[in-house]
This record gives structure tokens, sequence and C-alpha cells, in this order.
């Protein structure tokens, strides 16, 4: 497969061609972007809302034809050997597709540009030449700026041709990073393509070591997604889950260059934050505690506690008659409720209308003729009203958790047969809050909180959520995401020897479980786009520990990269020796990341400052000018940088409560370079890498 640069052909220059396609294609993406622009809506729009809306359509369509000049229109072509859908007749006439991010038509509705997502693109990214799928020649353009300079060319049904790899595909995976992540249509590869292209109704979760293209594959499976299904999902929406602020800046952009820009981001945090402010952290043993899908059906039993049977009947008076519903009568509605399993706050909404129902068949059976305007003001009649309250009184999710985590008795008497004893009290607040608003809620209360929302009220499902970093993720987290799915479906991404909290997932049957997808396929991907070879087979000597039976990622980049792993003489030494090696990794192109443990960053960023380097957040970008990032540890997860420098290893492990847990996040840390690792210790490494 000969990369052609400038290259001419006997009778006409190719790349001329395709560069005059591409200009060609440019003029109709500005034709269609003016076209949209001219549209006048005052005759066919009646009222303001309507136009309102249609107009908001029409910004969004003018929004999303803009020809971004540093993102190439199209980067590969197809040519068929017949005509796509005709039968494969001897002689017929093949098609050529052009492939981007977008489609563009030119002034009569003929294709120049085919979305990439289209069902004719697929042989692009699965075409072999065991299976050519009816493709002749697969093209791939290199682009130098915005400037189509070269093409690579495979001839899938030519048997004199022998394989090789894409050298245009092998320059986008080495290309040095600086700034946010960037979208990868141009090189999915097809195992990823088959994870990015199955279908809306199930729910895939990917088990896949470090830089094996996870993230990615989730971001393109919802702009694929939103492609095939654009209108349903435009309907119930979609939404990508993250561990931090960081990580979402850092993604954020990929989605918008493919033209989607209505994904909705947030953490676990944000989404069930709603309801009260988190200002308080848990103890780890507690933290495990709360998480723990016991805790649903703890809550469950709480709140169902509210539920008495009634004693008494109920006497609704209307003018000059008096309209009696025994006890007995009621406590069947009750019952009734109680075994349909309705939500809480539904069967709260429903008995008064079963109370007033029944007083509306007396009154039949006495010869009058209720409407329903008399069922709705019977079933607001204090009588009735007080009669609910005292049998299924509303209930505030909030304050039901807060009793539970006050009230020993409380949580004993609804957590009996579910937690021990010690883990009533590893959950109880020591100084018990008094009220809502100053109780010091943590981040696994408010899950608590959400799922007594739940059984209050049923959550809004959206269409589709993904889930990236999920191994961190509780049971009662995978919960509060799976009830934001729980009608549609869900991507779920994540890496077992990942996992850094006290919580995280062990086997993914269990969390796929958690989340109500217990049908979900299991895929794995293992080779790696990010780690050089050499960095990849260090970091991987910590894999029997820190998960056990994992597959080793195996680095699909070419270069070995640079690994150096020095030791500093004495502690006082270390910080000169870091600032010296964010020197040397700033010589090259691309980003550098400082990693350090996180108690080590006051004392680095005082050193770099003293230094006089400037230096930048996670997740803030980098730009050609300021390109070193000071990363704490914890927040190192997702991210990548081109060059890394590691502080102390020790010191890394030693911020975590365990050493298995404090492996794992030194594994992060080995696996965010790009093209270099530079490892500065002056404490002893951890034995599994000596
Ligand atoms: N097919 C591909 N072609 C080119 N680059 C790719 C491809 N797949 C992934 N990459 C690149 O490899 C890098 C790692 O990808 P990504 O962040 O999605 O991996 P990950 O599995 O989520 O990693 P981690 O486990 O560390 O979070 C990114 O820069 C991504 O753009």
């Amino acid at each position: 497969m000969p990369a052609h640069e400038f290259e001419s052909d006997t009778t006409t220059d190719p790349l001329a061609h395709e560069r005059a396609h591409l200009a060609a294609s440019r003029a109709a993406l500005r034709a269609m972007r003016e076209d949209a622009q001219a549209l006048d809506i005052s005759d066919v729009t009646a009222n303001w809302v309507n136009a309102a809306v249609l107009q908001a359509q029409i910004d969004e369509r003018i929004k999303s034809l803009a020809d971004l000049s540093h993102t190439p229109l199209f980067f590969g072509r197809l040519d068929y050997l017949h005509v796509v859908g005709a039968e494969e007749a001897e002689g017929a006439q093949g098609e050529q597709f052009y492939i981007g991010r977008r489609h563009v038509h030119d002034a009569v509705g003929d294709p120049m540009v085919i979305d990439w997502r289209a069902p004719v693109s697929q042989p692009f990214y699965r075409a072999s030449r065991k299976d050519p799928l009816d493709v002749g020649r697969r093209r791939r353009f290199g682009y130098t700026g915005g400037d189509l300079t070269a093409y690579e060319d495979e001839h899938l049904t030519d048997p004199a041709e022998a394989e090789q790899t894409s050298k245009l595909l092998q320059a986008e995976i080495e290309r040095p990073r600086v700034g946010p992540m960037r979208d990868i249509v141009a090189t999915i590869q097809p195992e990823q393509d088959e994870i990015v292209r199955s279908e809306l109704g199930g729910t895939v979760c990917v088990q896949g070591g470090p830089g094996t293209g996870k993230t990615a594959v989730g971001l393109h499976r919802v702009a694929y997604l939103l492609y095939a299904h654009r209108e349903r999902l435009a309907r119930t929406g979609t939404l990508v889950v993250g561990p931090n602020r960081s990580f979402l800046h850092y993604i954020e952009q990929v989605l918008p260059a493919l033209g989607e820009l209505e994904v909705k981001q947030a953490t676990v945090e944000d989404l069930v934050g709603a309801q009260v402010e988190v200002r308080g952290t848990d103890e780890a043993r507690a933290a495990v505690v709360k998480g723990d899908a016991r805790m649903a059906e703890v809550l469950r039993r709480a709140l169902r506690s509210h539920v008495t049977l009634p004693t008494q009947p109920v006497m609704v008076v209307r003018g000059s008659r008096r309209w009696r519903v025994p006890a007995y009568e009621i406590e069947e509605m009750v019952q009734e409720l109680l075994a349909r399993d309705m939500r809480y706050g539904a069967a709260h909404e429903a008995l008064p209308q079963r109370i007033a129902h029944a007083v509306l068949v007396r009154m039949e059976e006495a010869g009058e003729a209720p409407d329903d305007r008399v069922q709705n003001a019977v079933a607001r009649n204090p009588a009735v009203k007080a009669a609910v309250k005292a049998v299924w009184p509303a209930v505030e999710p909030a304050k039901l958790v807060l009793r539970l985590l006050a009230d020993p008795e409380f949580l004993a008497a609804h957590a009996e047969g579910l937690l021990t004893e010690d883990e009533q009290k590893a959950i109880l607040w020591v100084k018990p809050a008094r009220s809502v608003k100053s109780a010091k809620w943590s981040a696994a209360d408010a899950v608590l909180i959400d799922e007594a929302s739940d059984l209050v009220a049923r959550t809004h499902s959206l269409g589709h959520v993904v889930i990236d970093e999920a191994q961190d993720l509780s049971p009662m987290q995978y919960r509060a995401v799976g009830r934001r799915c729980s009608t549609g479906s869900a991507t779920v991404l994540g890496d077992l020897a990942q996992g850094t909290t006290p919580w995280s997932t062990q086997n993914w049957e269990q969390a796929l479980h958690h989340l109500g997808k217990a049908d979900a396929v299991v895929e794995e991907l293992t080779a790696g786009f990010r780690v050089p070879r050499d960095v990849i087979a260090y970091a991987s000597r910590l894999l029997p520990v820190i998960s056990p039976g994992l597959t080793a990622v195996e680095s699909v980049r070419e270069s070995p990269g640079s690994l150096s792993v020095r030791e500093v003489a004495g502690a006082d030494a270390l910080d000169a020796a870091v600032i010296a090696a964010c020197e040397e990794a700033l010589t090259h192109e691309g980003s550098t990341g400082l990693i350090a443990a996180d108690a080590r960053v006051p004392a680095l960023a005082d050193a770099l400052t003293a230094a006089g380097y400037p230096y930048l957040s996670p997740g803030q970008e980098t730009t050609a000018d300021s390109r070193l990032t000071l990363v704490p540890a914890s927040l190192a997860k997702g991210l990548e940088y081109d060059y890394v420098v590691l502080d102390e290893p020790a010191a890394v492990v030693d911020g975590e409560p365990d050493e298995r847990t404090g492996l794992r996040r030194l594994y992060v840390a080995l696996t965010r370079a790009v093209s270099g690792l530079a490892v500065l210790h002056s404490a002893p490494l951890p034995r599994e890498l000596g």
C-alpha cells in the first residue's frame, strides 16, 4: 500500500483530482449552509411559538453545516465493484463514495461526501482482503493542516498486493498530543467499529486496558446511534457519564466535532445531586456500606414502613348527606396498592381517588348521578385527605435517608437481616443532623436519596447512556445510572485493573446486574493506541497483583517509546530532578504531564513556580505556549499526555488506603504517556516494578 505524496499519474494527477473534489465539496457545503441561512419561515409559521421552534432548528442546522478548516471534510474513499444494492452482475459499473464526518450533497442532491455512519461507509472500517465487502479499492487521505497532501490505496481484491499496515493510520496513532481529545472517525478499527455500530436496543460493556480506545469508542457509538435513530433519541435524550469535571472537559469537544451538539455530559454526582448539597465525606468503610446494593432494600423497607392499615372508617359529608367507607374496604385498597408494587408516590396519589370512587358508588346506589368533578372534589375532601395522611403519608426522600442515618432504632428495624450491627454502626452519624438542610450530606448519601426518590416517583429514563470509567461505580451508583436508562440502553466502559474506589467493580456481570442490564454483552479490547510498547510492558508488571487474569494490552504503536526510571539520591534532591525531567520533556513537541501523589502536588507546584514554569490543571486546555500540566494522581484517570514525568511512585501507592488500590492508582499513572515516560524516585520502587 504505497503512500503517494504529490504524485502524478500518467493521464491525470490523482492528487489534483482529489483536491478538486475537496474544493467542490467545500463549495457544496457552503451552498448548503447558505440555503439554510436564506430560509424564510415567515409564510409557513402561524404563530410565534412555531416560528421560534423552527428557527432554533434552522440555527442548529446552520451550526452543524460549518466548515471547520482544521477538520478535513472527507478522509476516505471507497470504490465499490458494483452499484450498491444492485445484483452483482458481470460487468456492472461500480460506484465511488467519499467518506467524511458529515453528508454533503451538490446542487441536484447527489452525494459529494457520505457520512461515516451511513451503511455504505461501513466497509471503510470493516472490509478486508478476506472479506472485501464488494470494495475494489479503499483509499485513505492524509492532510497537513487543512490541505490534502497524500493518499494511500488498498486493492482488496488484488491477490498480488500484500497486506501492509497503513502509514497514514500509523501516523495518526503516533501523532503528538496537544489539546483536548479528538475524534477517531478516520481510523476506527474493525473491532472498535463492531462496538460503535452495535444496535441501540442492546447494552454493550467494554473491558479494555489503558489506551485501548474505550472512551473514543463510547463517544463514537453515541454519534452513530444519533445518526441511526435520530428522531427517537432526540425525543428521549442521550448522556455521557464521566468520573470528574476535568475528564469531561477533556472529552467535551469530540461529539460537537462530529456534528452532535445535544449530548449531555455529567458525573454521577451531578445526576444525583439535585436534591441536596454535598458538603460531607464518608470514611471508606461507611461509603462501602452505603454503596452496597443491600441499601436499596433497606430504603424500600423503610419507606414502606410508613404505610399503616386503617382502623377507622372515612366519613365524607356533602350537603345534607354523609357517606361512609368502612375501614376494611380501605384496607383492601391499601393491600391492593401494596401488592401492585407501584411507586410509593403514585399510590399516595391513587388512594384518595380510590376512596372517592367508593363514595361515588354509594352515591349512585342512592340514586345520584355524580360526574368526574364530584369524584375529584371528594378526593380532596378533608376527611379523605386525613385518612390518606394516616394510612399512606407523603414521604420526602431526603428526610427518609436522614432518619435512617440519624436514628439507630429506625435503621435497625429496616436493616435487620440485611446489614450487620457493625455495618449499621458504620453508616450511622456520630453527630446526627437535625434537618435536611443542616446535614453534611456525602456523595454516597446523595445516591441513597436518589434511590429513595425513585421509590417515591419513577426517574425519567433517557434513550442511551454511556458510562465511562465504570469500574469505579458502587452498586448503588450503577442503580442510579441504570434508572436513567431503564427504558433505554447503555454503553459501559471500564477496566477492572484501574478500579481505585474501595467499592470498585470486581466483575462485569455483577455490575451489569446492578445497572439493570444483565443481558448485556461484554466485549474486550486489547490493542493499545496510546501507550508505547516498552511503557505498557513496564506498567503491566503490576497486573498479576492488581487484577490477576486480565489480558495485558498489546501496543499497536510502532515506536517503542522512551522509558526511563531514575533513582535520585535523597528526597531533597527529588523536586529539582523532577523539574529537570519536565524541562527535558518539554523540549519535545506535544503535551507534558507531571503526575504526582496528591500530597506531593503543593510542593511540586511551588517548585515549578520557583523555577519559572507556568503549569495547567488537568482538563485545562494545553496550547502551543502552555504544554505542562501538573496532575494529582487522583485525577489522572482517562487523560493522556505526550510525555509523562511520574514523581515518586511509592508516594502514589501510599496515598491510597490499601496496597492494591495504591498499585492500581500507580498503574493508571504509568499508562498516561503517548511517547515517553520518565519515572523519578528517591524512595524504593514497589517490588513488582523492580
Ligand atoms: N482507532 C484509533 N485510531 C487512532 N487513535 C485511536 C484509536 N483508538 C483510540 N485511539 C486513541 O488512543 C488514545 C486512547 O484512547 P482512549 O482514551 O479512548 O482509551 P481508553 O481505553 O479510554 O483509555 P483509559 O483506560 O486510559 O481511559 C486516544 O488518544 C485515542 O484518540
